[in-house]
Order: C-alpha cells, then structure tokens, then sequence
C-alpha cells in the first residue's frame, strides 16, 4: 500500500503520542543519547585533524596541549552525559513491553463485548499482537529506529559542516578543484542510497509474504505447542482423549511449513549483500578524491584525516538515511495495522454508548423495574433469531426464576440485561428508561451477576470477592459466609490474602469447581447490588450446599430483584415468578404452583420429566433396600 510522507509523518507521530502516553521518557533519553553519541565522534575527527596539523606544520606546544585537553574533556562529558541518559533509557526500554501490553488492555476493555467475538476484530488483534510481540515491529521499531534517524540527521548536518572546505580548497591538478566534484560525490551518495532503498523494499515484500504466512503458523503453533499441551484446564481431556495425537500432527504440519518459510529468510539475507558492497564501492572512490587532493596540496595532511572521516560518515548516513526513510515506511505499515486495531468499534464503551444518565442525573430514585419489551435477537453474524418476540416485567421486591432446555435463549437474555450485546428488535428498560442511554459504568453498578461460565483469577481470595484491589475484610468475610466457603477459607495459609490457583503464588491454592462456584456467588454477594442474576449458581454444589443456599437465600441476596436461572425445578420454588423460556420465546410466566396446573404447559412437562427420574430412582433403590 502506497503511504504519502504527510500519512507517514502522521502516523510516526501518533506512535511518539502513544509511546508518549504509555512509556513516558522513553523517546524522550533515547534522542538525547543519540544526539550526543552523533555528535562525539565528529568532535573527535575534527579535534583529530587539528592535532596532525599542529604537529606537521606550526608544532606548537600549547596548541597541541590544548586540543588534547578539548578532546579529553568532551569525551569526558559526553562519556558521563551517555552513561546515564543509557541507564534510564534502558530501565525504561526494559519495562517498554508491559507498556505495550496495556495498550492491548485498554483497548481490550474498551471494545463492545460484541466485536471481541467479531472474526476481523480477533484476527486484527492476533497481527497486531503478533507483529509487536513476536517480531518487534511498529511501536518497537519506533522505538528502536528513533535514536538511528535522529543519529542520520546529527550526522549528516555535522559531516556537511566537516567537509564543504574539501570542495573549496584549491589543489595545484586544475580538474581537481571543479566544483562538478560536488555533484559527482553528491550523485555517488544517491546512487548509494538508491541501491540500499531498492534493496530494502525487496527485502520488506519477501518480509510481509512472510509474516503473513506467519499469522496462522503463530496461531496454531500458540494452540498447539503451548496451550494444549501446557494448559491445565485442558490437561485432563487431552490426556484422556489423546489429543496430544492431534497436536502431534499439527506440530508436524507446522515443522514443514517453517522449513518452507526458511527459503525466504535466505532471500532477505542476498540483498542485504548487494547494498554491503555498493556502499564498500562508494567509499573507495571517495577516498580516491581526497588522497588525491591532499597529494597535490590542497590542504594540509590533517584535513585529509577530516574529511575521510566525515566523507566516510556522510556516504554511511546518507545510505542510513534511505534505510531510515524505508524502516520509516515499513513499521508504518506495521503501525497502521496497529491502529487500524485500536481504532475498530467504540473507543471507550462509556463514550461510545449514549449517556443521559449518569451518577449526577440518575433517574432511579424510587422502586426498581426492569422490562423487556418486544425483545429479539440474532448473534451478530447469524440470520437465526435466538431470542424472538420477549416481553417480561420484573419488579423490585421479587424473585424470578427463568427455566428452559438447552439452547432455548436464558444466558443471551441474561447477556442482554447486562449489555454485552444490544437487542436487534425491541427494547429493555430500567424504570422506564432504555437501558442504553445509561452510562455504562453507572448501569454495571446496578448488577452483581453469577454467569455459568464464570471465571475467578489468580489474585488473591480477597480481591477475587471484591472485584478490586482494596477491599474490606469484614464485607469479604460476610459474603463467603452467605455463600458457604468461610470454613474452606479459614483453612488457607494465608487466610483472604491467599492466592488462587498457582499461577503467580507457590502458595496458591486449588479449588474444587463447587469452591469456585462459592467464591463466584461471594464475589456477587460482595457487590450488593440491586439487581442480582444467577446463571446457573448452584450447579457445581452437592445437594447439602445447595439446600444451605436455597433455604438461606432471603438471606444472602440483598438485592432488590434476584434473577435466577436454573435447571433443577425443585429449587424455583422458592422464586416468585417463573419464566419459561422454549424455542427463544417466553411461553409461560406465573408461580410455580400455577403453572404445574397447566398439564399441557412446557412447565409441566420439564417438572414431570426431572420428577419421574427422581421418582423412578428412589422407588428402585427402595426395591433394593
Ligand atoms: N456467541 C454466540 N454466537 C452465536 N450463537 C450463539 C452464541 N451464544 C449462544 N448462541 C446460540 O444461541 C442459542 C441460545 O443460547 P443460550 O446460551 O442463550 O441458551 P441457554 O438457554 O442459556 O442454554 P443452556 O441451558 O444450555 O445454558 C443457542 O442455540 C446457541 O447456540
């Protein structure tokens, strides 16, 4: 893709903004490093020259002394100056990749819950993950190439101050002293540049055919490699279904295909020999020139040692030059990638949602409702309505149960009061109001939510419950009592600071699905929020905990509505209201004991089946008895 130098300036310096924003100094002591590592070793040529020349021509002490000491204490200084400026930028460059990945944090937290499932989003977030991590390119770069072009630009002003009096001073050849000679050399750095910039875009093709091929290899050398084989939540699957067998066979699938991408690699490496030995070529003439000229006196013999030195930079940096503007042009592309990522759906979900209402302006001041209303839904992506034609009220000061089999639309309702997806048709509302045009992060604060397939992080117990870095220990130990775990707690070694799982902690404790599940509904309970949702919660339970939970639930859900989805019939009873969802539609709404009146109802039948099992189950094992 074709950039022009202004897209290009553009985006090189929003990568300095974010680089900026994320990794503050970094660029900042990278430029002064390289200013002055530029800088020294002209001071050094020209201090060079100076002290030849003292010494073959007017021989004076002081003079000589005096150079000597110029050198020494610039060196000095600039030695001191380098070290230091190294050492921060160092420490800065080495945290430089956490920084990196909470771009992706951000962002990650800020996209719509919706397009995380989006295929382009995924696949945006898998290059540009891959790009910056894997091989360094774009903000990396950046970071990398920044001292080299400002070390360009240092150098080629410093050596075109060094050298001009090359052009100017008269030897006794004629031919010597045309001022074409400044054409010539000029044109000879062009040539040079030229050949380094073609050679650098055959290299930069024969890299993007590679990286592309890549992004797959990464995937599945990702899947396969590491997750499948070192992940322990798949450990006990893999192992009992042999699906290292698979992983095998996909391993050996990637090994060829590697040996295949090796050939390019190879490819790169010949044209960064072509511009070697051009540049190799170049210097000799430019060494000619100038032996040339000092041979027939246009200058004494300590110019030579300058303008060697600075013709021999100002070729190198004009060639660097041509390779900055190309590495310029290559992880522009790479940052484009990264942006084209970052700038995909909404920048900040707070924003990107309208927001009538706010902490300031919050219009629920009086008993809460929630109500769908003409509710349906496609999953973006597909043409199937998993939800269709959904209307329901909830009232503050009830419980609701929502019952239904397999598939039939209970979690992407769920999904959708909590505003993971938007509805395709039809409404939600909060006392009146569409759910949407509240802040979001004023309506999270509505909900506390046990989802089926929640997920508990390697912190530590405390955080977990509190959702947060700092939490109170008299409120965390309330909640894992309502749900049934304090017992379990009071046993770690580190009571509520102790870690979960053994990811970061040697200390870390493993849980059983039914701990997990407790410490879940605690993490809920901890929240107090008005609108508590259940998916599920007691799955995982023994039918002891289970009945603890049922009996005591007045008790642990302080909310002012409880939504709560289950399988096992028996524990709607306690519930209010019961919603039977069939197919994505409600098909029944009422108290438990009414709707076990309708015999042809889906209530019944769902009821009758889990009751003729338990039923069947117990006559048999009295038979036995
Ligand atoms: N992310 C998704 N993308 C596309 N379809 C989905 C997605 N999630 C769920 N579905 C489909 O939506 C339908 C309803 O799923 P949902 O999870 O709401 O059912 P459920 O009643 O909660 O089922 P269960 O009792 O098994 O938990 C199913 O047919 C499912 O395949």
């Amino acid at each position: 893709m074709k950039m022009t130098i202004k897209q290009r300036y553009k985006i090189t310096f929003r990568g300095y903004r974010i680089l900026g924003k994320y990794c503050p100094g970094l660029i900042g002591f990278k430029i002064i490093g390289s200013i002055i590592e530029s800088i020294s070793p002209f001071i050094n040529i020209w201090v060079s020259a100076q002290i030849i020349n003292v010494i073959a021509n007017d021989k004076s002490i002081n003079k000589l002394f005096m150079y000597v000491l110029l050198a020494v204490i610039t060196n000095f200084i600039f030695a001191i100056i380098k070290n230091v400026v190294d050492r921060i930028s160092g420490v800065k460059e080495a945290s430089m990749w956490d920084c990196f990945s909470k771009i992706f944090c951000d962002k990650q937290m800020s996209v719509d819950f919706v397009d995380l499932e989006n295929v382009e989003y995924q696949h945006l977030k898998q290059k540009a993950e891959e790009n910056l991590f894997m091989f360094g390119n774009g903000l990396a770069q950046l970071v990398w190439d920044t001292p080299g072009m400002i070390n360009v630009i240092v150098s080629i002003l410093a050596s075109t101050a060094l050298s001009i009096s090359l052009f100017l001073a008269d030897s006794s050849i004629k031919w010597l002293n045309s001022p074409a000679w400044i054409l010539v050399v000029f044109l000879l750095i062009v040539i040079e540049g030229y050949i380094l910039d073609k050679s650098k875009k055959k290299e930069q093709v024969i890299f993007s055919k590679w990286s592309d091929g890549s992004v797959w290899f990464n995937r599945a050398f990702d899947f396969y490699g590491q997750n499948l084989d070192l992940d322990l939540q798949r450990a006990k699957d893999v192992r009992i279904y042999r699906q290292d067998k698979i992983a095998e066979n996909e391993i050996n699938k990637m090994i060829i295909h590697n040996m295949r991408e090796d050939g390019l690699i190879t490819k790169m490496s010949y044209y960064q020999g072509i511009s070697s030995f051009s540049a190799g070529v170049i210097n000799a003439l430019c060494y000619l020139f100038i032996v040339l000229k000092t041979y027939f006196g246009a200058f004494p013999v300590g110019n030579m040692v300058q303008y060697v030195g600075t013709l021999v930079k100002m070729t190198e940096n004009f060639g660097n030059l041509t390779s900055a503007l190309a590495e310029n042009k290559i992880y522009c592309q790479h940052l484009q990638k990264l942006y084209e990522f970052l700038d995909m759906s909404g920048q900040d979900v707070a924003e990107h949602k309208t927001k009538l209402f706010d902490s300031m302006n919050n219009p629920i001041k009086k008993e809460l409702h929630i109500e769908f209303r003409n509710v349906s839904f496609k999953y973006p992506g597909s043409d199937i309505y998993v939800l269709k034609n959904v209307s329901a009220k909830f009232d503050e000061g009830n419980k609701y149960a929502i019952v239904g089999q397999n598939g039939s639309g209970k979690t992407t309702f769920v999904k959708l009061l909590c505003r993971l997806y938007e509805p395709t048709e039809g409404e939600i509302l909060l006392n009146g109001y569409n759910i949407n045009e509240f802040d979001f992060k004023e309506y999270l604060r509505y909900l506390a939510v046990v989802f089926q397939d929640f997920q508990l992080f390697s912190f530590g117990i405390g955080q977990n419950v509190a959702a947060g870095i700092d939490y109170d220990p008299e409120k965390v130990e309330l909640s894992i009592r309502k749900a049934g775990i304090s017992d379990r707690v009071k046993n770690m070694p580190e009571g509520l600071e102790t870690c979960l799982y053994r990811d970061f902690s040697e200390n870390g404790v493993e849980i059983s699905g039914g701990e997990a599940q407790k410490i879940a509904l605690a993490r809920a309970i901890y929240k107090n929020a008005p609108l508590m949702i259940l998916d599920e919660p007691t799955s995982a339970l023994d039918p002891i905990a289970e009945a603890e939970v049922y009996s005591s639930f007045d008790n642990i859900a302080n909310s002012l509505i409880t939504i709560y989805i289950s399988h096992r019939l028996s524990s709607c009873k306690f519930c209010d209201v019961v919603t039977v969802f069939d197919k994505g539609m409600i098909v029944q709404r009422g108290a438990h004991n009414d709707l076990l009146l309708d015999v042809e109802g889906k209530y019944y039948e769902l009821w009758n089946a889990q009751a003729k099992y338990y039923h069947t189950k117990h006559k048999k094992s009295l038979r036995k008895e």
